[in-house]
């Protein structure tokens, strides 16, 4: 197993961060930690990557231990930390030789593995890390953790606060770097970003809700779920808001993800409930759950 938690516990005085955590990451697996902020998500890596010690339970990272084994798991994982973890003040080439100086390597040594990331940073290797933009950065960050050849790479939120075109290129790495044979535990708020992993865990509040496949824990989804359109946004939600069948209702894009109390829902009486209530050019279309439709269900 590349990776194996069992009963992990954490807190911060009072603050509960993990609850008891149980899973395992097969060899060679895209696993995704998906849950919003505070889930708990960082202190899961941190104690991964031993740089926190868990109050309760045990945890293997490659067959080692993460408190006796220590030093060994630092040099067979790649961390890259939620927040940006470079030199600003060191260029991009600099940076790099600097993380694999620490490991006791060189860049070339490990060239083939980072190339097609690097060449992509390579016309600007004299710019300063702290002037790159951010999925410029984002993929330094990554050639750094990678630059002493991990077989476990830990990824914390590393989309955020990047472009959407930035972030489809980096899953594409991923996906890369998964072909060569390197495991991957990476987290996300994204739930767009959740259908690309092989299996994933929803987390909110340290604990654990669901583990599965993307297209499993969609299937889960207990409910029919409706999109629902209409000329002025608020007032529908108003207006689902104040109806009686309402279950759940929440906006979705451009249209708003409605389910029903009932299970004999008829859309009609509600389109007709809306129209009454002066609302116009009103959609009702039968529609698939989302891992963000599960999410919002489990986390309820
Ligand atoms: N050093 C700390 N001291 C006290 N509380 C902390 C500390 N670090 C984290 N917490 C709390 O523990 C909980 C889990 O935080 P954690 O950073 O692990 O979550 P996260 O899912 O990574 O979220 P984020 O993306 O916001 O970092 C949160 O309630 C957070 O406020």
């Amino acid at each position: 197993m590349s990776i194996n938690l069992e009963h992990i516990s954490k807190s911060y005085g009072k603050v509960e961060a993990l609850k008891d955590i149980s899973f395992k990451v097969h060899p060679g697996e895209l696993f995704g930690l998906i849950g919003p902020d505070g889930a708990g998500k960082t202190t899961l890596f941190r104690i991964l990557t031993t740089l926190l010690i868990a109050d309760e339970g045990k945890a293997n990272v490659t067959d080692f231990d993460v408190v006796k084994d220590y030093k060994s798991i630092r040099k067979s994982v790649g961390y890259m930390p939620g927040k940006f973890s470079l030199y600003q003040d060191l260029t991009v080439e600099e940076n790099l030789t600097f993380f694999a100086t620490i490991f006791g390597t060189t860049i070339e040594e490990n060239y083939e593995l980072i190339k097609e990331i690097y060449v992509q940073i390579e016309p600007f290797k004299k710019r300063r890390a702290g002037k790159l933009s951010g999925g410029m950065k984002q993929k330094l960050a990554l050639c750094c953790a990678l630059i002493h050849k991990p077989k476990v790479l830990f990824l914390d939120e590393p989309t955020t606060g990047v472009d959407p075109v930035s972030r489809k290129e980096f899953w594409e790495m991923l996906k890369r770097l998964q072909q060569k044979g390197i495991t991957i535990l990476v987290s996300t708020p994204y739930m767009d970003e959740a259908a690309l992993c092989d299996r994933i865990a929803l987390i909110q509040d340290g604990e654990i809700l669901e583990i599965d496949t993307p297209i499993n824990i969609v299937k889960h989804y207990p409910k029919a779920i409706y999109n629902i359109g209409s000329k002025d946004m608020y007032e529908l939600l108003q207006k689902l808001k104040g109806f009686e069948n309402t279950y759940t209702m929440y906006p979705f894009g451009e249209f708003v993800h409605y389910t029903d109390k009932r299970d004999d829902f008829n859309p009609n009486e509600l389109q007709q409930y809306l129209e009454e209530n002066g609302l116009k050019e009103i959609t009702i279309e039968k529609t698939k759950a989302t891992i963000e439709d599960t999410f919002m269900e489990l986390a309820k």
